[in-house]
């Protein structure tokens, strides 16, 4: 991995610690169930941080909320002060970009062109300039091949650039995401269990990844089951519980929170376990 500033990465816009994105009083109800129960949650620029949870805790419905895939029952989210509007390519054309828990690569695409395909919300060239292949076209389609190569340096899969996506192996699927998610030039990057069916040497060096993002000045709010990934890089960490915040604070306040032992941890966490448990990761992942 390259984890030298590129020079197309904008500046952050916002002075850090600033509030970029905003969840106030996030309801997500579907019928009689409420998966996501008042919910506020601010990130802010520069931060990374983490969303833990039990499985079925309304981890990825919240984030759902948070990009438009989903109309929150009640409550807003914003977006450097702007309320943002219900539809995804309109929440990543803001500046809030996104992964999937279940990895959504264009597996017949190469690995170049899937990133490719994350910068279109940064493309200004319209439907008539593509159609007549004019030199406007030429020059942006030259422009987005430039900065997915340069992506894909930053992320370390360079030298993949041609192959087929359905050929990475697993954990680099979920860095190709990842680029392709940092393609839209992104404010804020909502990763959703990055290090699922990673092992642990691909795990660590998602850790190192995420802080590269971050030094870029991208801010990011994270979904893990693993706990070492989440205790070793977050700002802070918002714990749900049945859809409802239980607690929010630093990683050593969320640790040592009873509450959360008991309702998640299971057992403090212990930041030296020996390498044969190093993932610590504290629940099967489904991989699907
Ligand atoms: N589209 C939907 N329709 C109905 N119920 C849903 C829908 N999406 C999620 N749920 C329910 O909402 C609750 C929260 O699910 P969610 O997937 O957000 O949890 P999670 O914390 O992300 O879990 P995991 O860690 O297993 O990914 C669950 O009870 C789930 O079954």
């Amino acid at each position: 991995m390259t984890t030298s500033p590129t020079e197309t990465t904008p500046a952050p816009s916002a002075a850090p610690g600033t509030p970029l994105l905003e969840a106030k009083g996030v309801v997500m109800r579907f019928g009689g169930l409420t998966a996501v129960n008042n919910i506020d949650l601010t990130v802010n620029t520069g931060e990374i941080i983490g969303l833990i949870g039990p499985n079925g805790a309304g981890k990825t419905t919240f984030f759902n909320c948070l990009t438009g895939l989903y109309v929150p029952t009640e409550g807003t989210v914003s977006y450097q002060g702007k309320v943002l509007p219900p539809k995804p390519y309109k929440v990543t054309d803001a500046g809030v970009a996104r992964t999937f828990q279940n990895i959504r690569l264009f597996k017949n695409m190469t690995v170049v062109e899937n990133v490719i395909v994350g910068r279109h919300t940064r493309t200004r060239e319209g439907l008539i300039s593509a159609l007549i292949r004019g030199p406007g076209y030429h020059r942006a389609e030259r422009e987005a091949r430039d900065r997915a190569m340069e992506l894909l340096r930053f992320i370390g899969l360079e030298h993949k650039a041609e192959h087929l996506a359905r050929n990475l192996p697993y954990g680099e699927q979920r860095k190709l995401e990842i680029a392709r998610a940092l393609a839209s030039d992104p404010g804020l990057l909502l990763l959703d269990e990055p290090t699922a069916g990673m092992n642990p040497q691909e795990t660590r060096a998602t850790e190192e990844l995420v802080f590269a993002i971050r030094d870029q000045g991208i801010a990011i709010l994270v979904i893990e089951h693993d706990m070492r990934f989440i205790f070793n890089l977050c700002d802070r960490v918002a714990v749900l519980v049945q859809g409802q915040k239980l607690v929010e604070g630093s990683s050593a306040v969320v640790q040592a929170d009873e509450r959360v032992i008991a309702a998640y941890l299971g057992t403090p966490y212990e930041a030296d376990a020996p390498a044969s448990d190093s993932t610590g990761t504290i629940e099967e992942e489904d991989q699907t």
